[in-house]
């Protein structure tokens, strides 16, 4: 099939995410109680200001842009972290996120209670979460200290588990923000090998953040430039990366 025909896996409709900056977090707690209170809001920040965009099934798109251009916020989107404050963003298929990849951890329970946690956080069955356990462990390869609280763990150790709980499922869309930076150079490598793979499967839709042009280079086909979350380019990733760094 090709990609002009394919199903459309991501599709934002005019989508625009504002944050509202308040004096102290005090003000941002009260806000939420008094709706027309807009005294101590200091500021609104469109992180996407009507972003539009489809991603068909099967194509690698990076996103590229400056600090604060809205890459992260695109994603969160996509992963449900966040809502749109205005327009609509629509996900078909399963997601995987290599986006914070330590968050939601128990530091009280092992490497091993927290793949059970994070699986069940994710809606799995229990048999799901034992079929996956053995792959996570072996790519994590944390020794011994699977089975110890997560506490005691370097956080170079808390984002090779969560790296290995991302890649061990078989995602139909797979977000990676930065996160190949994770770990040693060897797990880094393998983390490579692994995102790498995924992407190899035909139906996988892949979207990338990235500041390196040759990592975007490397996984994408397509390359979308945001800048104060406006989409300013679409197109290759060769013609995309010449546009963002001012060559196109
Ligand atoms: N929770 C939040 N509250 C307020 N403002 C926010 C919040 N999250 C993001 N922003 C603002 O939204 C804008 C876009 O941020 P975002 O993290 O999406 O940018 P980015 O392109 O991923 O940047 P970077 O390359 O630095 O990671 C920035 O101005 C940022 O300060």
């Amino acid at each position: 099939m090709s990609s002009s025909e394919a199903p459309i896996a991501i599709k934002f409709d005019h989508v625009t995410k504002t944050y509202k900056l308040y004096e102290n977090d005090k003000q941002r707690f009260l806000s939420v109680f008094r709706s027309n209170d807009k005294r101590k809001l200091v500021a609104t920040v469109n992180a996407c200001d009507d972003l539009s965009f489809e991603v068909k099934r099967g194509e690698a798109v990076a996103f590229l842009g400056t600090n604060g251009a809205g890459k992260s916020t695109t994603l969160k989107m996509i992963t449900g972290v966040t809502y749109p404050t205005k327009g609509e963003v629509t996900v078909n298929g399963t997601v995987s996120a290599l986006l914070e990849l330590t968050a939601g951890f128990d530091m009280k329970l092992t490497g091993r209670e927290n793949i059970y946690l994070r699986g069940h956080a994710l809606g799995l069955e229990r048999e799901e979460i034992a079929e996956l356990e053995p792959k996570v462990v072996e790519f994590a390869d944390l020794g011994v200290y699977i089975d110890q609280p997560v506490r005691t763990y370097s956080s170079g150790m808390k984002s090779r588990l969560g790296f290995a709980f991302a890649v061990s499922s078989d995602p139909e869309i797979l977000v990676v923000d930065e996160a190949l930076s994770v770990g040693d150079k060897q797990f880094q490598k393998k983390c490579f090998a692994r995102v790498r793979e995924i992407m190899e499967k035909e139906d996988v839709t892949v979207l990338f953040v990235t500041h390196t042009s040759s990592a975007a280079e490397e996984f994408c086909t397509r390359g979308i430039v945001l800048d104060h979350g406006s989409k300013k380019f679409d197109g290759s990733i060769e013609d995309a990366i010449a546009y963002y760094e001012g060559n196109y």
